[in-house]
């Protein structure tokens, strides 16, 4: 109804808008860049000196692909391995996932099996992303080989956050497989989500139909 536009917030008109909606999430040992690497997407900056994320941070974006409105919701969290790993909700119906490590720093490297197979768990089938961010700390780690990548075979982004090498490139090709995924997924309990949903719509169809018709019974 036109009428309640004007009560919906922006955000709520976004989605109300958007023929597609899919989760990004954001893994990564604590201080990789994964807050940064959104800050650069999203508002284009770099704010060298930020604490660390605390608990969850949602960004919202507005894309069109395929002449179609995509809301993306970015999920960045903070340096997990502070908790070891991530809760249930934070992998619940995500579409896509950016999996970042330091290039300075080996360790970061390592613990992207942990994230891995953490991920795996959740979301079995979702497409995800290695980005190895840093670079221009030190370009020649582009000629390295990272071959955790190559071995799970998933694409690697050598990206900066600092002074923007890749990141757009990286997150746009992550939002494609993730409405691309989402669009085609034959992952079981995402049929079953999908199902869910319709069913859930249906069911507020006839709410909203049998409260209109309510007033109609009583004159
Ligand atoms: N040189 C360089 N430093 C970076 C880059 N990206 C991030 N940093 C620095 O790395 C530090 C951590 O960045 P954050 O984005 O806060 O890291 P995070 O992964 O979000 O960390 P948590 O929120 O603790 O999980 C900051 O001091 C950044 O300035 C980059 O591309 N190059
Ligand atoms: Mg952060």
């Amino acid at each position: 109804m036109a009428g309640d536009a004007s009560g919906i917030s922006d955000l709520d008109q976004d989605k109300y808008d958007a023929d597609e909606q899919v989760k990004i999430i954001c893994l990564g040992d604590s201080a990789v860049g994964k807050s940064k690497l959104m800050e650069r997407f999203l508002i284009d900056g770099y704010r060298p000196q930020q604490l660390s994320t605390y608990a969850l941070t949602l960004y919202k974006y507005t894309t069109t692909i395929d002449s179609k409105a995509v809301l993306v919701d970015f999920w960045d969290t903070a340096g997990q391995e502070r908790f070891q790993s991530m809760h249930p909700s934070y992998y619940h119906k995500a579409h896509a996932c950016i999996m970042v490590f330091d290039v300075q720093r080996k360790i970061t490297y390592k613990n992207l099996t942990n994230w891995y197979m953490e991920l795996r768990e959740y979301r079995p089938e979702i497409p995800c992303v290695v980005v190895a961010n840093k670079i221009d700390a030190d370009m020649k780690v582009t000629q390295r080989n990272f071959n955790f990548a190559k071995k799970q075979g998933l694409p690697l982004y050598f990206v900066s956050a600092a002074d923007g090498t890749n990141v757009v490139k990286m997150f746009k090709e992550t939002i494609k497989m993730a409405v691309s995924y989402k669009q085609n997924s034959s992952d079981f309990m995402d049929e079953v989500m999908r199902e869910l949903e319709n069913f859930e719509l249906e069911q507020k169809e006839d709410v909203l139909e049998t409260t209109e018709e309510e007033p109609n019974e009583e004159t």
